[in-house]
């Protein structure tokens, strides 16, 4: 099924316009343009929930060169609204492959364009902000597509967490000797979060957005677990409501990417909107506390609000024991983005809690962040003792 050669545009809501072919499946859709600048885990990228309501712009040229396989997937289907590539594979080849992306794409209805200057596109987006965009292979008029797209909901204001969010509780069981049991708010979760759990001996129950506490705490649950997911954190109000009621029992907290923003909600931080984001698999991210750098996954388009960042004050500056009071206590930035200084991570000093901004469950990697799940396990193992996340190995 290849439509690569009936003519399709793309128009972003400032009214540039790129053309190109369609790719995928024929039609018409709207979205947040984002890019993406991985140059592997394209099937990955395209299962994240947290990319529902995004067109996402891949800026390495080849893609598809692998097709999609039965084990890749992070979720049961594609999230992105729209796919925007520069020179799709003409064929998949793996030995892991079951089809062409192209098919796939095709048969979950994702309206693509390639063909497309993705680095000019990229550049513009940097310079001008993640806005919105329409894909058409149906209207040639970009005039009127762009009226259409100027209609299209903005990201910012987005909730979108009951469209992604899990209907029923399911179970991941652990792998080997069962240690522990976490119950996970499903905000868009990753299938990598509770594998990598597993294998740490970790139960995890994934349990739907209308979870209350006593839901979570009726699992068993030893700790709580925030995940990743699509929309405006400042929408969050029952995760946020949720958390507080996690830290006032000082049950252990961990939080990927919207987790790591609801925690900062939590607390008493503010969210804002970056002006493109960070998409990607190589970011350098600090730890405050080892000095290490980490390259990371990052998929994120909002960041926790930091005081005084308006002021020009970079968390990154911030002198390492520097805390901030909040109503649960005192509260560190434990990472930052070596990029740009957003704040990659939260450290809570008086309750069980830390999140990340970015993913150490990333597939396909990297893994240098994979410790963060050992710290959450050892976290639980103590008690949920706060302050001591970090491992024998790495006080020393
Ligand atoms: N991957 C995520 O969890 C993304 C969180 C949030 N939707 C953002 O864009 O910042």
């Amino acid at each position: 099924m290849t439509n690569r050669r009936r003519p399709a545009i793309l128009v972003l809501e400032d009214g540039r316009t790129f053309r190109g072919e369609a790719y995928g499946s024929i039609g018409e859709t709207f979205g947040e343009a984002v890019f993406t600048t991985g140059m592997t885990g394209y099937q990955e990228t395209l299962t994240d929930p947290s990319y529902h309501r995004q067109v996402v712009v891949q800026t390495a040229p080849h893609i598809g060169n692998t097709g999609v396989n039965d084990e890749d997937d992070e979720s049961g289907r594609i999230w992105v609204a729209g796919y925007v590539v520069r020179d799709p594979a003409r064929a998949g080849s793996n030995w892991r492959a079951t089809g062409t992306l192209e098919d796939r794409l095709a048969t979950e209805g994702v309206v693509g364009i390639s063909g497309v200057d993705t680095r000019a596109l990229t550049r513009h987006l940097r310079e001008r902000g993640a806005m919105r965009v329409g894909i058409s292979s149906l209207d040639d008029d970009p005039q009127a597509l762009l009226e259409r797209v100027r209609q299209a909901p903005q990201m910012v204001g987005a909730d979108l967490s009951a469209e992604v969010s899990t209907d029923k509780p399911y179970t991941v069981d652990a792998e080997g000797e069962h240690r522990f049991t976490v119950a996970a708010l499903d905000l868009g979760i990753k299938r990598n979060v509770a594998r990598r759990l597993a294998a740490r001996g970790v139960t995890t129950h994934v349990m739907p957005l209308s979870s209350t506490i006593d839901d979570l705490l009726a699992t068993g649950a030893d700790a709580v677990f925030l995940s990743p997911g699509p929309g405006d954190p400042a929408t969050a109000d029952h995760p946020v409501a949720l958390a507080r009621e996690v830290l006032r029992r000082e049950i252990p907290l961990f939080g990927i990417c919207f987790g790591s923003q609801i925690l900062g909600r939590a607390l008493g931080f503010g969210t804002y909107k970056l002006g493109y984001g960070h998409r990607g698999v190589n970011q350098p991210v600090l730890d405050r506390a080892t000095g290490k750098v980490e390259v990371t996954s990052h998929n994120h388009g909002f960041a926790v609000d930091w005081p005084g960042r308006e002021q020009g004050f970079r968390a990154a500056d911030a002198p390492l024991n520097q805390v901030i009071d909040t109503d649960f206590g005192r509260v560190e930035v434990s990472h930052v983005c070596l990029n740009d200084n957003v704040v990659e991570g939260l450290r809570a000093k008086d309750v069980p809690a830390f999140t990340v901004q970015y993913h150490p469950e990333a597939a396909a990697g990297p893994h240098d962040a994979d410790y963060l799940f050992d710290r959450f396990a050892e976290l639980i193992e103590r008690g949920g003792r706060p302050g001591t996340e970090l491992s024998e190995d790495e006080r020393a």
